[in-house]
């Protein structure tokens, strides 16, 4: 390949990657990591430091009762108040989406926002044994204005052997006009105090930046669904002697799935994809145990997307492959998350979708580091994912992105997921552990296909 094709590749590859970072844009990530000392906040907290070598795993603090933890929030300057938002609320849910739309993740010039659908955030939010306690705002008490915001999740983690009772903390979020000013620190510190009041010690969070210290770091990828769109988008330009036609052409793919028995998943399979999912995830490192409630709501959505009379519309897409004697061989899920296109382009969205979890029986009666079973469960991560590529585009899916967590160093390559620039660092708080594998080979920062990653949880 000439330099050039080279350098135009890597280009479109990272206005690609702005489609799909997640997390990583605005964040710290632009920063080189300092020591933990140089973190004014971090240093205080129960984390590892960077250059700490673990020699156990288990929490960092010594054991607290809730009766330690003070009853009353972290002071706020007299301008400010804390709120809970209201998600049963729609208006509330409103300023929520509003709040996130405008401050949350944005590309480098703001040309590209998160669409949070308010029934997104209700479906990420309100998950099994969710308390409205752990919805925290902070509003300007003069105005009413929502200007910032942090969430718990109840999770249940298991970190090798070990099950941990914990919260996942998502949408940290404060308005730009109110940056850098340490009102992320105070969130954060409420949202611990609130969970400490619950006797829960332990947290998992990712983020695209690097702060002490991650457990784990994995890479996004994307695949490309409709290079049309994107490339009139302005999002992607053409390689060197390249055209639009021979890109689209070479994300081209068929219009229908081919393994057999593949169906939407009801509820009636719960009970066998559990099964299925518990044996599969064991092997990994990181992982949610989830109860068959927990399942549900993750798999099928919430009662509201549950009802939609349209399932095109539910933001969680959940499919199985039931075989002749009426066995669940596999599932597969993605969730869809769009991009707003701001500054008046012909397109204003663009839609993308996420790789979600998956399980399959392929593979899974013998060792997993076998090479006859990881051939049979490349092989078939290959069909399963492939035949996600075409009801994503079905569902007019523009771009499919994935993380190198799970097994899915696999099937990238095959499926021509090109390699994005964005890390998504994965870390616990109060709990020491040994690395875990992100799926990256550490020398070449390409697809570790040998070693894969051992997380198999995955975040929206
Ligand atoms: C047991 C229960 C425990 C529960 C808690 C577990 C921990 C949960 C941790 C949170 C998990 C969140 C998971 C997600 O939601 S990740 C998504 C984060 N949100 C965004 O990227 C949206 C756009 N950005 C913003 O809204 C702001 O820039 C944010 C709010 C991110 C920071 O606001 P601002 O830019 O105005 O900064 P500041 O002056 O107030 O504060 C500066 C301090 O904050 C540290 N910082 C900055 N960004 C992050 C970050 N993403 N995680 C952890 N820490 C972060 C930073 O290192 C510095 O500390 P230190 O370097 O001096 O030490």
């Amino acid at each position: 390949m000439s330099d050039d094709k080279k350098q135009s590749l890597q280009k479109l590859q990272q206005l690609l990657q702005s489609l799909q970072v997640g997390q990583q844009v605005n964040e710290t990530s632009s920063l080189p990591p300092k020591r933990k000392d140089e973190y004014k906040f971090w240093r205080t907290q129960p984390v590892a430091s960077f250059e700490e070598k673990i020699q156990s795993e288990g929490p960092i603090e010594e054991r607290k009762t809730p009766a330690d933890i003070p009853d009353s929030p972290i002071p706020l300057l007299s301008s400010f108040e804390w709120v809970i938002v209201d998600m049963e609320d729609d208006h509330q849910a409103d300023q929520l989406y509003e709040l996130l739309c405008n401050h949350y993740v944005e590309d480098k010039d703001s040309s590209l926002r998160f669409q949070y659908s308010q029934r997104f955030l209700k479906w990420a939010l309100k998950s099994p044994r969710w308390k409205k306690d752990w919805h925290v705002g902070v509003r300007v008490k003069e105005s009413g204005k929502l200007v910032a915001f942090i969430s718990a999740i109840p999770v249940n983690l298991s970190v090798r052997e070990k099950k941990i009772e914990s919260v996942e903390i998502n949408f940290l979020c404060v308005h730009k006009q109110l940056r850098s000013k340490r009102l992320a620190p105070i969130l954060i510190k409420e949202i611990t105090r609130r969970v400490n009041k619950c006797d829960i010690w332990h947290a998992l969070y990712s983020g695209g930046g690097v702060i002490p210290t991650p457990v784990s770091t994995c890479r996004y990828t994307h695949r490309p669904l409709n290079f049309g769109k994107l490339y009139e988008c302005g999002f992607s330009g053409l390689p060197h002697n390249t055209t639009k036609e021979q890109m689209i052409s070479r994300y081209t793919i068929g219009s229908s799935t081919k393994l057999p028995g593949l169906r939407p998943l009801e509820s009636k399979d719960l009970g066998k994809v559990k099964v299925l999912f518990d044996t599969f995830q064991s092997k990994y490192e990181l992982y949610q145990n989830f109860t068959t409630e927990e399942l549900e709501h993750w798999l099928l959505g919430d009662k509201e997307q549950q009802n939609l009379q349209n399932q095109n519309e539910k933001v969680i897409q959940s499919f199985v492959v039931e075989n002749d004697s009426g066995e669940i061989t596999d599932f597969v899920s993605f969730y869809i998350l769009p991009f707003g296109v701001l500054q008046g382009n012909v397109h204003k969205t663009v839609n993308v979708a996420y790789l979600f979890y998956y399980a399959t029986t392929a593979g899974l009666k013998k060792l997993s580091d076998d090479a006859e079973a990881t051939k049979v469960l490349k092989h078939r991560l290959i069909e399963l994912v492939g035949d996600v590529l075409v009801l994503a585009k079905r569902l007019e899916i523009d771009v499919l992105n994935a993380l190198t967590s799970q097994d899915n160093t696999l099937f990238l390559q095959d499926l021509k997921f090109g390699l994005g620039d964005g890390y998504l660092h994965f870390y616990l708080f109060n709990y020491r552990a040994f690395p875990i594998d992100g799926g990256i080979d550490k020398e070449t920062g390409k697809f570790d296909e040998v070693r894969r990653s051992k997380v198999g949880v995955v975040m929206l």
